[in-house]
């Protein structure tokens, strides 16, 4: 027990003794120019006392109704800007991208970055260039139209799983969206299917992002903080081996799903980088290849798959004749003898403003993805110090009044069309983040979410699902989520039965899709990328 104690004070000590050593040799600004407001810190500490422990951004909303659109706080030292309005956030992050697109050290995560290992957090460098190059090469608009057949059919077996599994009380839905979107991503990249929500490498990616999420949560972890704590033995770092564990699951998943990628019989994205890379003679070892395909497998599962879920949510709890609208279209266009498909798009606006209405509402991510200034920057009277964090607040940029209205919390796709109903507005989607830094999956998950969303809409009614005891409607709290890199909806219950006998025909007819021949598609979209 002595021991125990002994160990205890000798911890404190030098973790004391190295924070106190730190904070007096920190570099101060000289620059005349206030920081800006903020709730009032305490010597040494700064605000950590106010800092949310959790859901961050419902704290950063309630400071920026205090403070304005740029507000500052000190935590041990570190400067944390939090801007929270559109044109704010473009000025800095997208107008001066050369300064504000690195990324904060946050340890846990960033030690994959340094490895090379971590494209998401690795700061603004030729080598992340080269990665982003690669990314765009098979992730832009003209590219990702040639996923749209393969999108389109696990959005069929979707609606074939809901249809089979998800009538009368419901189930819990994660698992089956998480396996359409991670389906169609592990098709692409590595050339195979995930048909069950419980298939071992969907798990593991699922529990590392959930890990990976924790990791990289602003001021939680005081290494991030302090640095030069990480000089400290393992023992008196426990982080390492958490970062450590983490990186040995990450690297043997992805080294062993780029192999399969590469050993396909078929096109996949693995081989076709693998290739870019050959010909334009990069510097890239293939474990650092294999890390980027693996970065876009997170980031795809993660964003797109909570879209889908929050939409769920917004049809059980948000209705307020969206769904009615929705469905006039769709049956006015599409009909009863088939399922909705991306060649409609044009026809069905009122579709593509459901799917920038979720975005708004409820934004994956809702704290956005931290940047970092590498350079001392002032901007409306304000200093903004070197090497501060920057948090764009997408939880409320995506409520600001002036732009969305004044009811920013109700789920209403309207507001994102003009007055004839069809033509798209030009208002700001904050969701994807900014400047150099956007997020190169933006066209494919659009395109997912629109064909999931139509066919859900077109097929079924969707429901609270029902209690096995008692028959009756499970509520659905529409702001239960977790806190994290990504904001889920906590799990709850949902039921989808069929519209009308056509749907079923439809879906008997179309909608299990594990007999087709998914090579010839890959390699059908390998023909159009050759
Ligand atoms: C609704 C779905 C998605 C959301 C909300 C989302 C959001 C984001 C955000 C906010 C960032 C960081 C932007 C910034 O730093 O300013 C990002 C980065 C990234 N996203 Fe997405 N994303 C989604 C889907 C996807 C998909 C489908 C892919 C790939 C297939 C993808 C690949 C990436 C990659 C590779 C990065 C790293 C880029 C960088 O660090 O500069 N994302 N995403």
């Amino acid at each position: 027990m002595l021991d125990l104690v002994m160990n205890l004070t000798t911890y404190i000590a030098i973790v004391g003794l190295v924070i106190g050593i730190y904070i007096l040799t920190r570099p101060k600004s000289t620059s005349s120019f206030p920081l800006p407001p903020g709730p009032k810190p305490l010597p040494i500490i700064g605000n950590v006392h106010q800092a949310p422990k959790s859901h961050g951004w419902r704290t950063y909303r309630e400071w920026s109704k205090q403070y304005g659109p740029i507000v500052h706080v000190n935590m041990l030292g570190q400067p944390v800007i939090i801007l929270s309005t559109s044109e704010v956030v473009h000025d800095l992050l997208a107008k001066r991208g050369a300064t504000f697109s690195d990324r904060p050290r946050l340890f846990l995560a960033t030690e994959l970055a340094l490895k090379g290992l971590n494209i998401l957090m690795m700061n603004y460098t030729e080598q992340f260039r080269q990665h982003q190059r690669l990314q765009v090469s098979v992730l832009n608009s003209t590219s990702t139209a040639a996923y749209l057949p393969f999108q389109t059919l696990e959005s069929q077996q979707l609606m074939h799983d809901l249809l089979e599994n998800a009538g009368g009380a419901g189930v819990d839905v994660q698992g089956i969206f998480q396996r359409t979107t991670a389906s169609i991503i592990h098709m692409l990249l590595y050339g195979f299917r995930i048909k069950d929500s419980n298939d071992p490498v969907l798990r593991t990616v699922i529990e590392l992002n959930d890990e990976f999420s924790d990791f990289i949560k602003v001021g939680a972890h005081i290494v991030d903080q302090f640095p030069i704590l990480n000089n400290l033995p393992g023992f008196l770092a426990p982080w390492k081996t958490k970062a450590e564990t983490h990186y040995k699951t990450k690297y043997d998943l992805r080294i062993e799903n780029f192999r399969r990628g590469l050993e396909s019989d078929d096109w996949t994205i693995s081989k076709h980088l693998k290739k870019t890379v050959e010909k334009d003679g990069l510097d890239m070892p293939m474990d650092e290849l294999a890390f980027e395909l693996g970065t876009m497998i997170d980031a795809a599962l993660d964003g797109t798959t909570d879209s889908l879920i929050w939409f769920v949510v917004a049809c059980i709890t948000q209705d307020q004749g969206f769904i009615a609208k929705a469905r006039e279209q769709l049956y006015t266009v599409v009909g009863r003898n088939r399922l909705p498909t991306p060649d409609d798009k044009p026809n069905l606006p009122y579709i593509t403003a459901i799917v920038e209405e979720i975005f708004r509402w409820r934004p994956a991510g809702p704290e956005g993805v931290p940047h970092l200034n590498r350079e001392e920057a002032t901007y409306n009277g304000y200093i903004i110090p070197k090497g501060s964090v920057i948090i764009p607040n997408v939880w409320t940029i995506s409520r600001e009044e002036a732009l969305f209205g004044s009811d920013p919390d109700d789920f209403i796709p309207d507001r994102w069309l003009e007055e004839d109903g069809k033509t798209l507005k030009a208002l700001p989607t904050a969701v994807f983040g900014y400047g150099r830094r956007t997020c190169p999956g933006r066209y494919f998950a659009r395109n997912v979410i629109w064909i999931v969303v139509a066919q859900l809409l077109w097929s079924f009614d969707i429901k609270a699902g029902l209690s096995e005891e008692t028959g009756e409607s499970l509520p659905v709290d529409p702001i239960a989520c977790t806190y994290g890199l990504v904001m889920r909806a906590l799990p709850y219950k949902a039921s989808f039965n069929p519209r009308g006998p056509w749907v079923r025909e439809v879906i008997a007819r179309d909608g299990d899709t594990y007999g087709t021949d998914h090579a010839i598609m890959l390699n059908e979209i390998g023909a159009e990328f050759a």
